[in-house]
């Protein structure tokens, strides 16, 4: 069931000087209830953009973006849970709290909040961590408790602006793997940006490829592999070959922008 639909959407920033930046053109896209869908491009082509529309964070110059399944939508909570690149945990607040404070903010009753709270932490394997302050965590652990406490009001869609783009390669392997096990247990419709074709391979049910001059969709790509994938199958034959088509039409869109002088 459709989720959500992007209907000619168009994103122009004014970038100073009487200069425009066209972030998106004409974009259209369905986003299925319970699918998880990848933004994959190179920087500059409106993922970030596109995602925060999604999330209401930013407006459209012209088009529609519009819920289209409104019985997964509670009317007092937001319907968004957004994970960033950086953490941005509260560091006065430990682990618990930190994931306690979204929940507390949709108003959801104390006792109610640290029941989900702690069974959240559980979900993202830091139970033993839940009064540890920011500071006693590392990277991919601070982005467990950033992604715990997207989920702590039940939103049906969780937003992810490149989460694990500041991790090292093996955390980053580590997180995708998690991240792939706690969304096929919380079975949220998931949102997904990232420039890494290995990590769009791996996690995506659909890849969204975008490109630059103007930011737009260039192909979506369906990745049919069974689930839960392991990292070892970005090894495999028929990983490697969705990768390759992935990297040569990335490539096309570059050498195309490059004639057109964009
Ligand atoms: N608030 C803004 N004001 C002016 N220009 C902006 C603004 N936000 C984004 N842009 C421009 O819009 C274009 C798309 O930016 P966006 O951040 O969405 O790309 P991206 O694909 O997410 O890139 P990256 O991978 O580097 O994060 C870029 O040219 C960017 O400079």
């Amino acid at each position: 069931m459709n989720l959500m639909s992007v209907r000619g959407v168009n994103k122009t920033f004014n970038a100073g000087e009487n200069r425009e930046v066209r972030a998106l053109d004409n974009v259209n896209l369905t986003i299925e209830e319970g699918e998880f869908l990848v933004l994959l491009g190179p920087s500059g082509c409106g993922k970030t953009t596109l995602l925060r529309l999604l999330g209401g964070l930013e407006s459209p110059t012209s088009g529609s973006i519009e819920f289209e399944s409104s019985s997964s939508i509670h009317q007092d909570r937001s319907p968004i849970g957004f994970v960033f690149q950086e953490a941005t945990l509260m560091p006065w607040r430990t682990a618990l709290s930190n994931v306690e404070l979204s929940a507390e903010l949709s108003g959801i009753p104390a006792a109610e909040r640290r029941e989900r709270g702690l069974a959240l932490l559980d979900l993202v394997g830091l139970s033993n961590f839940a009064d540890k302050y920011p500071r006693e965590l590392s990277g991919g652990m601070q982005q467990r408790v950033s992604l715990a406490r997207a989920l702590a009001h039940d939103p049906p869609l969780l937003l992810m602006d490149e989460p694990f783009g500041a991790l090292d390669a093996q955390t980053r392997d580590t997180m995708n793997v998690e991240l792939q096990r706690i969304w096929l247990e919380s079975r949220k419709t998931a949102v997904f940006v990232t420039h890494s074709i290995q990590e769009a391979v791996f996690l995506a049910d659909r890849i969204v490829l975008m490109a630059t001059g103007p930011g737009r969709i260039q192909s979506i790509t369906e990745v049919n592999f069974p689930r839960p994938r392991t990292i070892e199958m970005v090894e495999e034959p028929e990983f490697r070959e969705i990768a390759r088509k992935l990297r040569l039409d990335m490539g096309a869109a570059h050498d195309r922008a490059a004639t057109l002088g964009g």
